[in-house]
């Protein structure tokens, strides 16, 4: 960028989307305008109709400042401080891992479950209770119990900085205890021992340590490895969560969990004597992510 041209946001966006492109972004015109919309503090949309106004020097200096940390790998989310999630919007901080689109199968899911678990019921019933293991920046948590104004959510996470971010969305989106409230917990030992769930969410720690080191350097450097890393094999954490969770559940709930479909293979182990035949739910590449498991009566 000559300092002598005139910058209008038209050709900011022109010049930006070319340089993060070679600096390897897989999304650089999104990425451009997602930083430039931040900068001037307006919505994205609101960049089109301004493409020959020339932002002020702050306003270019900001803009300038994030696309150099993009360039290095940084994450759109954590350089601007939010990400939409199930069509919210979320803080979120390199203490908890970025939503990602699949995880809303899982919302989907924990949805489908909790309206067959009501019908089942009958409209007398308690409200649902529901635990997000693993909660991060509480965008499960969250999504389900707007979704669910009569349930009681209670999201977890063994991070104390991750249930920090949490909160604060939780204030965010006007939800209060008894509806939403949070635990420090390793999974779900602990907890009271007299609590049980109706229905059990997860998107667990599911990558393996040899994958792990096979990522994207730029999920490495800057999201928390606790978020990701299940164990030497991935599925470590699945396999204790579900031991957990068969003594958490009341006889007609069930676990809703996301998993990697390089796991799929061990499906059939998980499922054991405990659980009934799975319900696997595809995302939109067509591989297996989200498995719901109901114990065998
Ligand atoms: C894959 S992230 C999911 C975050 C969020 N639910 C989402 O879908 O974006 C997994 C989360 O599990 C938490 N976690 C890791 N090990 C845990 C454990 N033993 N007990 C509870 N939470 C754990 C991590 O801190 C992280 O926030």
């Amino acid at each position: 960028m000559s300092a002598a041209e005139t910058w209008t946001v038209g050709k900011l966006l022109t010049w930006t989307t070319e340089y993060l492109k070679k600096s390897g972004s897989d999304s650089p015109r999104l990425d451009a305008e997602v930083l430039l919309s931040q900068s001037r503090d307006c919505r994205r949309i609101e960049l089109y109709t301004a493409f020959d106004e020339e932002p002020s020097e702050e306003v270019k200096a900001k803009f300038r400042a994030m696309v150099k940390r993009r360039a290095e790998g940084a994450p759109v989310a954590y350089l601007v401080g939010h990400k939409e999630f199930y069509s919210l919007d979320f803080e979120v901080t390199p203490d908890v891992l970025i939503p990602r689109p699949e995880t809303e199968h899982l919302v989907v899911e924990a949805l489908d479950q909790a309206k067959a678990l009501r019908t089942q019921r009958g409209s007398q019933a308690q409200p649902l209770r529901l635990a997000d293991v693993g909660t991060g920046s509480g965008c499960v948590a969250i999504a389900v119990a707007k979704h669910l104004p009569d349930s009681q959510v209670l999201a977890i996470d063994v991070s104390e900085e991750a249930l920090e971010v949490a909160r604060r969305n939780a204030l965010k989106h006007a939800l209060d205890p008894p509806q939403l409230e949070f635990a420090q917990s390793n999974l779900l030992e602990g907890l009271e021992p007299e609590l049980q769930f109706d229905l059990i969410l997860s998107n667990p720690p599911y990558v393996s340590e040899p994958e792990y080191e096979a990522l994207d350097t730029t999920v490495r450097q800057y999201e928390p490895r606790q978020a990701l890393v299940g164990g030497p094999r991935g599925y470590e954490l699945i396999v204790r969560l579900l031991t957990q969770a068969a003594e958490r559940l009341v006889p007609d709930g069930c676990v809703v969990l996301e998993f990697s479909p390089m796991l799929a293979e061990s499906l059939d182990a998980w499922v054991g004597d405990i659980w009934q035949e799975p319900r696997v739910i595809k995302d939109l590449a067509g591989l297996p992510r989200i498995v719901t498991l109901k114990k065998r009566a």
